[in-house]
């Protein structure tokens, strides 16, 4: 359960007192994510999301993030809204840690995306990252080709614990992507992290979007290959090719692809689920048992780059 950080009642009541977010009613630890410590905050004003940043969020990079969250509020792409103290400031401290306080956000995230949620997903992406091109905040992603590497090599030495002969062929993967990784795509502000449990929807419209703490300026189209892996595979791992036309088909109304981004769309499908296989392996092989966060299967990640290494062109995801 991710409340790593336990707050106090009086020290939340002094955060609170710096804002004019209401009295203080009630707050409750949300067991789910695993990166930081969330709570749901209820005031007499309503409720809010406190979150407390925890150790693997680097505190320079809070300012790029909760600055998005407000521009892309601000262009109409629904997301938490940081509340602002009276001196201004969107980020304090909280237990030691940099904290924030947000809106909350209605909805829930679905379980078993239908076809009609992978082409919200797929306006609502494409509206996104339209929606940043004007944003002015840096940050290069520290989860790319050139950082995968580095991730496997620290357990690739039990990497065969997990299936036989899984180190030889990633470790070729990997000098496969790092050879032919594409340079000259559209950049701009992506999400990097939009797996459906950052996708909120209400009656099934979508309502919001999520957990913007991987954001970073990088290829437009990487983004729509973490969305095709997340999105359009059954649960047996098979290509839902019905999901991942209906969400291409929805992002290119809005923001049509390039000739180029359309072309490199099964080496970044590949690419982007080489960054969760190392991540998820890495996470595998390093958590302390007993913990409360169990761990990701990078085994799902390892089936997904198979299947895109047989994939010939982006007409097979679906797209004209
Ligand atoms: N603004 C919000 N409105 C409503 N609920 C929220 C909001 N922010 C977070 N939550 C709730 O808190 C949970 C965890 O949030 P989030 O995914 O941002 O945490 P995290 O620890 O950073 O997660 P992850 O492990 O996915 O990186 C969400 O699943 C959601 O239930
Ligand atoms: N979405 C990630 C975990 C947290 O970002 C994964 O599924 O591996």
């Amino acid at each position: 359960m991710a409340v790593y950080t336990e707050v106090p009642d009086e020290d939340l009541t002094r955060f609170l007192a710096e804002y004019d977010a209401g009295r203080l009613l009630s707050f409750k630890g949300i067991a789910e994510g695993v990166e930081n410590t969330n709570y749901i905050v209820h005031t007499d004003r309503g409720s809010f999301i406190l979150t407390l940043y925890e150790k693997r969020v680097d505190p320079k990079d809070l300012p790029f993030f909760l600055g998005l969250m407000e521009h892309l509020s601000g262009k109409g792409v629904t997301c938490p809204l940081p509340m602002h103290d009276r001196q201004g400031r969107s980020l304090g401290t909280l237990c030691g840690r940099p904290a924030a306080l947000m809106t909350f956000l209605e909805g829930v995230w679905v379980r078993r995306p239908a076809v009609g949620h992978c082409r919200s997903l797929g306006t609502t992406l494409a509206a996104m990252h339209k929606a940043a091109l004007d944003y002015p905040g840096e940050r290069t992603n520290a989860l790319s080709v050139e950082d995968w590497r580095p991730i496997f090599a620290a357990v690739a030495d039990r990497a065969d614990t997990l299936q036989a002969g899984l180190a030889a062929e990633m470790e070729a993967e990997l000098t496969y992507l790092e050879a032919n990784w594409p340079q000259d795509l559209p950049l701009g502000v992506i999400h990097a992290d939009l797996f459906p449990d950052n996708v909120f929807f209400l009656n099934s419209r979508l309502s919001g979007l999520i957990d913007f703490y991987f954001a970073c300026r990088d290829a437009l189209a990487y983004d729509i290959a973490v969305c095709l892996n997340a999105w359009c595979f059954e649960p047996d791992l098979s290509f839902n090719v019905t999901k991942a036309r209906a969400m291409l088909t929805a992002y290119a109304d809005r923001r049509p692809l390039t000739t180029a981004e359309a072309a490199a769309l099964p080496l970044l499908a590949r690419g982007a689920a080489m960054r969760f296989f190392v991540t998820r392996l890495y996470d595998w092989l390093n958590h302390p048992p007993g913990a409360f966060v169990r761990p990701k299967d990078p085994l799902e990640y390892a089936r997904r780059i198979r299947f895109h290494r047989s994939v010939g062109s982006a007409g097979e995801y679906g797209l004209d």
